[in-house]
């Protein structure tokens, strides 16, 4: 599939504006795409025709959105991860707003891998400052059993990377109970999931499940998500939220994951995915081929939510 370019420009001016600005651009369209952002410093050109360079200056992101079936959500695909990371940042950042806005706090759920990295503005300006990360709730759509502190941890990757650089408020912050073994491990998630549901802090689906406000999940070679990988009996748990795997083929072998119900569930769903490596189960979940499901990335399918897939043209080169 080809499709045309449009280029973004963003001011690296630093803003301590917050981006709940009501100043929108204006909507642009093509034959094959069109896109509308809102954001206070973004100016954009489209190939036919350039647009007034005051605001462009050292970033410069290139991004098309191509079109992919009915109800597999929105591709937007970046010249390279930088590009991503930028876009990444502003999405994100947009809909802590909304979500803080209206329900008071912003559910967002991690996985581990590049995602961490991809998340890497979050943390600069305007957003470091604008973001009210005090109404951030942080959880791990998988994790690995192992100690907080240990290499494999994803919540260390997440400290490391992430959380540490932002006041997001440490009780907000929902680790692994990581002295239990991983049964009781998923045990003791799912049970503080439905405490935070009965309290409202996670938002409840139609057909009962927690809704969080943003799941932001990578995706193996293998197309695997979370800790739900092809051909494993896990991925047709249709009664836990959060259940264990011992025989991982990724290591480490024990982790905890949510399932497919929950992962559904949310009110957004930012599939992050890079590189070559990662072209062929793309292809296989959003491009034309009708053979049966059999990779977990396939599965991924809000209930009534939103799905934008986040890719660089490596990773889409097979569309
Ligand atoms: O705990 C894990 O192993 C991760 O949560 C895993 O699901 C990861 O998100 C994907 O494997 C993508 O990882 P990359 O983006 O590093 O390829």
């Amino acid at each position: 599939m080809e499709a045309s370019t449009l280029h973004y420009s963003l001011s690296t001016r630093p803003s301590l504006q917050r981006l709940t600005s009501n100043r929108s651009f204006p909507s642009l369209s093509h034959s094959r795409f069109s896109v509308s952002f809102k954001a206070p410093h973004l100016c954009c050109r489209s190939t036919r025709g350039a647009c007034s360079t005051r605001f462009r200056r050292k970033i410069s992101c290139v991004m098309a959105e191509k079109q992919v079936a009915p109800g597999k959500g929105k591709l937007l695909v970046f010249d390279g991860e930088e590009e991503l990371s930028v876009s990444l940042a502003k999405y994100t950042a947009d809909l802590s707003e909304k979500f803080t806005r209206e329900r008071g706090a912003f559910t967002v759920v991690l996985s581990g891998g590049s995602l961490i990295k991809s998340l890497r503005k979050l943390v600069e300006a305007p957003y470091a400052e604008s973001i009210e990360w005090s109404k951030w709730h942080v959880f791990w759509v998988d994790e690995r059993v192992v100690p907080k502190d240990h290499e494999d941890s994803n919540y260390k990757l997440a400290y490391d990377g992430f959380l540490s650089k932002v006041p997001i408020l440490p009780g907000h912050v929902y680790a692994i109970n990581d002295a239990l073994p991983a049964e009781g491990a998923a045990d003791d998630y799912e049970t503080c999931l439905k405490q935070l549901v009965k309290t409202s802090v996670i938002d409840t689906s139609a057909t009962g499940w927690p809704k969080f406000d943003l799941m932001l999940l990578g995706m193996g070679p293998d197309g695997h998500v979370a800790s739900l990988f092809p051909g494993h009996p896990l991925i047709h748990e249709k009664e836990r939220w959060v259940t264990f795997i011992k025989d991982s083929p990724k290591p480490p072998p024990e982790r905890i994951t949510f399932t497919f119900p929950v992962i559904n569930a949310s009110a957004n769903i930012a599939l992050v995915i890079t590189g070559e490596g990662k072209a062929g189960p793309v292809s296989k979940a959003l491009g034309s081929d009708q053979s049966p499901i059999t990779l977990p990335i396939q599965m991924v399918s809000t209930e009534d939510g939103e799905t934008t897939w986040f890719t660089d043209k490596a990773a889409a080169s097979k569309l």
